[in-house]
Parts: C-alpha cells; structure tokens; sequence
C-alpha cells in the first residue's frame, strides 16, 4: 500500500489510494498559518454536513516553485510538522500531487477533470483568493465556480493590523519568512497565530559550555527549516513534548568566539539539570535578544551570556504576567 498514516492524517501519494469523494482546500500551506487555516476551515470534519466527505487538503510535492527553479526551499514547517500541523486541525487526509512534468503540461481544464473530478471526486472546495491552477497558472477561481458553485468556497485576503502604526501586514508564509529573517518574532508569532518552534534532536557539540557555566543543548533540525536571524532568543522549551515549559535562552549562529565553522543552534534551559542527549526539544521563539558578536575571550561571552540570561529571563516573567487569566 502507497500510503502512510502520521496520527490520524491519511498520507497519499499515490492518487488511486485517495479516499473519496472529498472535501478539499487546495494549496502548499507552508507554516499553516492563520490566513491557512481560514481556508481550511470550512473542509474541516466539524463544519461538513455531508460525512460522507473525507476531509482532504490538497498540496504539490514537490512545490511547483521548486519544481522550476530547481532550488530546494526554505520551510516554515516541513513535512513532518505539517503533517502534525493538519493532525491537530482535524484534516484525515493529506494528498501529494507529484509535481512533475506531465503534470506542469495539464492545462485548467484537464486538471478540473482528471484531478479533482476524476481521481478525487470533489465535491466540496476550498481556497484562497489568488489560487491558480493549471498550465502557466492559467485556471482561476472562475474556472472552479463554473463546476462547483456554491459549493467552492474563497476566502478574501487575511490582513492582521500590527504595530503602534497599526499597520495592516498581509497574513503571508513569506511575510512570516522575511519577520523570522529581522528578529521580527512578535510579528512572526502574530502571523502564525501561535509561537514559531524550532523541533530537533540534542546533539553532541563541543562540550566546552559546561566549562563556563552555562552548558547548552544543540540541536539538530531538518535541513529544509527555515530560520531565524542569527543571535540570541528568550525561548520556551518541551522536552519530548512533556509538559511543563521550561524557560531558556537561545543562541543560533556561528560562533564566531570558539571559531565555528558550522551554523549552530543551541539552548541553555534555567534552572535545569540533567542529560538530554538523543532526546526530542521542542524549542518555542518568545523574543530576539541581540545579534551574534565575536568576544576576545571566553570570560566576556561567559558575562554576557549572564546578561543574556536576565534579559530573556525578565522577558518571559513579563510576558507570562501578561497571560495569566483575570
Ligand atoms: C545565550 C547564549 C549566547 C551566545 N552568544 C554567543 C555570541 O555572541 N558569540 C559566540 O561566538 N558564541 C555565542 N554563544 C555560543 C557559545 O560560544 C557556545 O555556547 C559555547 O561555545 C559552548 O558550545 P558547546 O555547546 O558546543 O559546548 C552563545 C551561547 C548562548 C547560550
Ligand atoms: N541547563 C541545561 N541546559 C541545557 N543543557 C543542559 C543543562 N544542564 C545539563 N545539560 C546537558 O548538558 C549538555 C550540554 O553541555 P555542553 O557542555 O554545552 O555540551 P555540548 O557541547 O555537547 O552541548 C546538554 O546536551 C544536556 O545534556
């Protein structure tokens, strides 16, 4: 069988193993942000009156832009995350069109036909405002509302106002991208609608951060995730996603002091002890602290990891003030 199951999405590669008919949202979703999951919403189990329906959010794998390009991209939340991602929404089944070339051929009307009626017997769809589909990216809303009428729905663009400005930013994975790329994570966390998370394995690193007081887990991410600026962060930490958040802070970059020659990211938790290695972090991003510099010895980056440590420490006892329930 072509297919595998992550919690309770049905994962289809192979497009005779679809179950159907279906209800689908069609789009990458990478991060599945907030604008993401207004579109996905209305094929969600909980909002379809017909059950017959499997709920079905439709993706390209790979992404059409790769396909081109021929250049791997940088993910908000790569497969396995987005896989959990839709899990946690209520999706059951996540279907990858192989984006090849035979597929970049199929003009709107083909793909009308033999995707989405044919092999996926849709009958309920929904989608973003500026979906195109087809050869050259020809088939548009209209062509979808000629066959499914009220039956497709569109959901208008998601604009979120940020800022002391109060500045309307449109609700985007690469306005998320570039907010990540500043240090801008108040207005990444906002776009995402929940905190962005960096999961991996703790790795072996050099073992000298034990020798100045402040040892720190590295961790380990997939290639394909896309990260923050380099620098310092005030973090909230899941150790094999048991509960409760341990508070710490954050360095990825470098390291230029110990001459790295590898980008690294790794966290010292407060007021914690114990071996980690092997295990799972799930590494939540509250708040930039500062950039990356170069210290002339190990004692002045051993003190400002000190203040490092307050500064993120002062930051997330605000922030936790701040979210208590009255
Ligand atoms: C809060 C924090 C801030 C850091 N800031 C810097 C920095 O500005 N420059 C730098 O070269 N290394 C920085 N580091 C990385 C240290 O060089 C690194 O933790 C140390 O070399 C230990 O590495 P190890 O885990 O491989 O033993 C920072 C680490 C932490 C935890
Ligand atoms: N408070 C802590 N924060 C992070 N890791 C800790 C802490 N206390 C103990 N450890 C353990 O120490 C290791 C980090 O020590 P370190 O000397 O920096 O070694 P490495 O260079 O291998 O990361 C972590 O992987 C973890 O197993």
């Amino acid at each position: 069988m072509n297919c595998v199951k992550i919690l309770s999405v049905r994962i289809i590669f192979d497009p005779t193993e679809i179950s159907r008919p279906t209800a689908i949202a069609l789009g990458n979703f990478d991060g599945v942000h907030i604008g993401h999951r207004r579109v996905i919403a209305p094929i969600l189990p909980t909002a379809l009156d017909d059950r017959h329906l499997t709920s079905t959010v439709v993706s390209f794998a790979p992404h059409p832009q790769e396909f081109f390009s021929n250049q791997p991209r940088q993910l908000l939340a790569p497969f396995e995350e987005k896989v959990s991602l839709l899990a946690d929404l209520g999706v059951e089944q996540l279907v990858l069109l192989p984006f090849n070339a035979a597929l970049a051929k199929l003009t709107a009307a083909e793909f009308i036909q033999q995707i989405l009626i044919k092999s996926m017997q849709v009958e309920m769809i929904s989608v973003g405002c500026d979906f195109r589909f087809g050869k050259q990216r020809q088939g548009s809303i209209n062509d979808l509302q000629q066959i499914w009428g009220d039956r497709l729905t569109v959901i208008p663009e998601q604009t979120m106002n940020v800022g002391t400005s109060n500045q309307a930013v449109r609700i985007s994975s690469s306005n998320i991208r570039a907010a990540l790329a500043e240090g801008n994570i108040d207005l990444a966390n906002a776009l995402l609608g929940r905190p962005y998370n960096l999961l991996g394995e703790v790795v072996y690193g050099k073992q000298l951060g034990r020798t100045i007081g402040f040892p720190t887990a590295n961790i380990a991410i997939p290639e394909a995730k896309c990260l923050p600026r380099d620098g310092v962060y005030a973090v909230q930490v899941l150790i094999n996603n048991a509960h409760p958040y341990i508070s710490g802070v954050m360095n990825i970059g470098m390291r230029p002091t110990v001459n790295g020659n590898l980008r690294s990211l790794e966290v010292h938790l407060f007021a914690w002890q114990g071996d980690i290695y092997g295990q799972r972090l799930n590494v939540e991003l509250k708040q930039f602290i500062r950039p990356e510099q170069k210290f002339e010895s190990l004692d002045a980056l051993q003190s400002q990891i000190h203040q490092d440590c307050q500064s993120a420490q002062r930051y997330l006892d605000t922030e936790q003030l701040c979210t208590v329930p009255q």
